[in-house]
C-alpha cells in the first residue's frame, strides 16, 4: 500500500469580493458578492515509503493547497487521500505524531520565547520520552550549530536561524511523513547544504518519507529522483526528474569555439543562436539531434573546442509550464 495517496483530489476556495470605499462597505452589509476558485483538480498520485518527492509548479499552481490537505488543515472539496492509512482530515491524535510540515513562510514557535522552551513544549504534546527527546535534539542542533541559539528569545534571532529552529521543532517527534514548503526560504548557502543533507540522511537512514515544494532547484536536484509537477490545480507531470527533459522535447546548449571567425548563417540552420561572438557561439539544439548536428559542425568549421551543456531542470519545467498553461 502506498504510504501517501491522493485520488481525485480537489478543493475549491468561496470568498467574497470586498470592494474599497465607505459606499462599498455599507453596500456589502446587505448583499456580498461570493465568488469561488478552483485551485486543486482531480489530482492523484501516490508515494511509497522513504520516497523524497519534489511537488513542483508555478506560483500558485495549487501546491500548499494540497499540503494542506494532506495534513489535514484543509478539508478538500472533492477525492479523497490517505497518508500512513490515515484519512488526514480526520486529525486523528495518532496520525499527528507521525508526521510533520515545515512550511519556509510560516513559524510554530513562539516568538516570544526561546526556542528551548517551544521544543519542551512539543515533547509533552507528542509525549516524546526523555531520552530519544535529548538525543534528537542533541543531534539536530548539532548537525545545524544552533546550540548557541538554544536560550535566546525566537524574535531576535535572524530568518535563517529561525528556520533551522523551525526544522528541529518539527522533527523532534521524529515524524515518518514530512511535508516541506519550501523549507530553504531565505536561508544562505551553507544552511541550505547542512539541511538538505540532513534531510537526505533522514530519508536513507529512516526511510522517512518526503514531499517537497521549493522554487529552489538546488534543493529539487540534492533530494529528489521524482517529480510531481502541476499547474493550475492539475497534475502535468508525474514521473523521474530525469525523464523530465526527454517528455518536453529537450534543448541542449552546443559551444563552438572555432580558429577561425564564426559565420552565424551557418550555424542558424541548427537552432536558435543564444549568443555569438567572433570565435565563439552557442546554440540552442535538440537533444534527440545533438549527435547528427555535432557531427555536421565538426565537418563544417574549423572548431578548435566544442561542448554539448544539458539545460539545467528549470528550462524543462519552464517548457511544460508554458505548454500546459490551464485558467487559473
Ligand atoms: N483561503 C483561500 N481563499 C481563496 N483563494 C485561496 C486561498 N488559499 C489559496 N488560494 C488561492 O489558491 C491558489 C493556489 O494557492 P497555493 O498557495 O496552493 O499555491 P502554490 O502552488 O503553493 O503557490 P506558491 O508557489 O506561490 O507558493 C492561489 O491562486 C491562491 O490565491
Amino acid at each position: 500500500m502506498a504510504y501517501i495517496s491522493a485520488h481525485q483530489l480537489g478543493k475549491e476556495f468561496f470568498y467574497y469580493r470586498k470592494q474599497s470605499g465607505l459606499m462599498a462597505s455599507l453596500k456589502n452589509l446587505w448583499g456580498r458578492e461570493q465568488l469561488s476558485k478552483l485551485v486543486v483538480r482531480d489530482l492523484s498520485f501516490e508515494i511509497e515509503q522513504g520516497e523524497i518527492v519534489a511537488f513542483i509548479g508555478p506560483n500558485g499552481a495549487g501546491k500548499t493547497t494540497t499540503m494542506k490537505m494532506l495534513s489535514g488543515i484543509l478539508h478538500p472539496s472533492t477525492g479523497h487521500a490517505r497518508v500512513m492509512g490515515y484519512v488526514p482530515w480526520a486529525r486523528e491524535k495518532a496520525f499527528k505524531r507521525k508526521f510533520s510540515i515545515i512550511m519556509g513562510q510560516k513559524q510554530q514557535l513562539w516568538p516570544d520565547l526561546p526556542a528551548i522552551d517551544s521544543f519542551e513544549l512539543n515533547k509533552r504534546i507528542y509525549e516524546i520520552k526523555d531520552r530519544a527527546y535529548q538525543q534528537t535534539l542533541g543531534e539536530l542542533s548539532e548537525i545545524l550549530n544552533v546550540r548557541h541559539l538554544l536560550d535566546i528569545q525566537v524574535r531576535r534571532l535572524s530568518l535563517g536561524e529561525r528556520m533551522k529552529l523551525e526544522l528541529i521543532a518539527a522533527l523532534l517527534h521524529q515524524p515518518e511523513v514530512i511535508f516541506l514548503d519550501e523549507p530553504t526560504l531565505g536561508l544562505d548557502f551553507l544552511s541550505q547544504r547542512a539541511i538538505l543533507a540532513f534531510l537526505k540522511t533522514l530519508a536513507e537512514e529512516k526511510r522517512t518519507t518526503m514531499l517537497l515544494t521549493s522554487h529552489n532547484m538546488v534543493d529539487i536536484a540534492t533530494l529528489c529522483q521524482r517529480g510531481i509537477v502541476i499547474s493550475g490545480g492539475q497534475l502535468v507531470y508525474d514521473g523521474s526528474l530525469e525523464a523530465l527533459g526527454d517528455v518536453v522535447g529537450a534543448k541542449r546548449h552546443l559551444h563552438v569555439y572555432s580558429h577561425t571567425p564564426i559565420e552565424k548563417q551557418v550555424f542558424a540552420q541548427y537552432g536558435r543562436i543564444i549568443a555569438a561572438d567572433r570565435n565563439e557561439i552557442v546554440i540552442e539544439i535538440s537533444k534527440a539531434q545533438s549527435q547528427t548536428i555535432l557531427a555536421r559542425v565538426l565537418a563544417q568549421a574549423d572548431v578548435a573546442d566544442i561542448k554539448i551543456k544539458e539545460l539545467p531542470l528549470e528550462h524543462c519545467l519552464e517548457s511544460l509550464y508554458l505548454a500546459q498553461k490551464v485558467p487559473a
